[in-house]
């Protein structure tokens, strides 16, 4: 099956400190990842990796079947969807919410290109999809945190990329929100034409069903990797996090007690 990211023998050192080690790690088109991981594992800086906003020291990095080295990383990015919450600081509080999810098309901060019917269409279709399309025309500052995510989600789709990077998605969401926003990526993942997502999280509980494969980093080295129903056990976690856990499952998610 198709590669959508393929990392081998990558090795990232700073300053004598070795950040990752040894990563092997391949994405197929069709699978969704879980990455999961301590603070401090790496999981950042796999991303900065395979967004080509970092270089490893060693290995070889191919992200849509475009070997690292050879390939514009501009025209890569494109390509690439990133949502994280650091992203809500940078856009423009006061715009409409149609401007911000319009503006990803051209991954700007504000929109400066002439809109297009076409263009207006699509962020109707896709805030839709994302259960936030009664939001449509409000200024961005008066959505609720977790509506400010679906619509950086929406916004991300834009593009339309073929991979999409949701880091710490549901950061600062009470309850509600979370399995709100939880429920909008499990709908859009499952769509035969959704982007292939690589889901950061702290939280195991959050490893939905369309997220069929985890990755778990720790100390900067792949702990474990594969079927997530295969690496959420008792045993692997306890291990990883290096205390008891138990797990739970309920609803096809894993709940961890310790
Ligand atoms: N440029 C750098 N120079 C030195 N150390 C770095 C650099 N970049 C990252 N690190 C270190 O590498 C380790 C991994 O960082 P990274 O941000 O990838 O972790 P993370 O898993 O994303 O953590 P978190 O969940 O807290 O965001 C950390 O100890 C961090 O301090």
């Amino acid at each position: 099956m198709e590669q959508v990211v393929h990392l081998e023998q990558v090795f990232y050192r700073r300053e004598k400190e070795e950040i990752l080690k040894n990563i092997h790690w391949t994405v197929r088109k069709g699978d969704h990842w879980a990455l999961l991981g301590l603070n401090g594992s790496g999981k950042t800086t796999i991303l900065n990796i395979i967004t080509g906003y970092i270089w490893p020291t060693l290995g070889k990095v191919t992200v849509l079947g475009e070997l690292y080295g050879t390939v514009d990383l501009r025209e890569m990015r494109k390509q690439i969807g990133w949502v994280s919450s650091s992203l809500q600081e940078k856009l423009y509080s006061n715009d409409k919410t149609q401007n911000i999810v319009i503006s990803g098309k051209h991954a700007s901060i504000g929109l400066y290109e002439r809109t297009t019917e076409q263009d207006v269409e699509k962020a109707k279709i896709l805030m839709e999809q994302l259960g936030c399309s009664h939001l449509f025309d409000r200024p961005y500052q008066t959505c609720s945190q977790g509506e400010k995510q679906k619509l950086l989600i929406a916004r991300a789709l834009m593009a339309s990329p073929k991979l999409l990077i949701l880091d710490e998605a549901t950061n600062g969401l009470d309850f509600l929100s979370r399995e709100a926003l939880l429920a909008s990526i499990q709908q859009l993942a499952s769509q035969p034409d959704s982007p292939t997502i690589l889901y950061v999280t702290h939280h195991i509980e959050e490893i939905i069903p369309v997220f069929n494969r985890t990755l778990m980093i720790r100390r900067g080295e792949v702990f474990e990797q594969g079927a997530s129903s295969d690496v959420l056990t008792n045993e692997t976690l306890s291990s990883f996090f290096e205390t008891p856990i138990r797990v739970n499952w309920h609803n096809q998610r894993a709940w961890i007690y310790k």
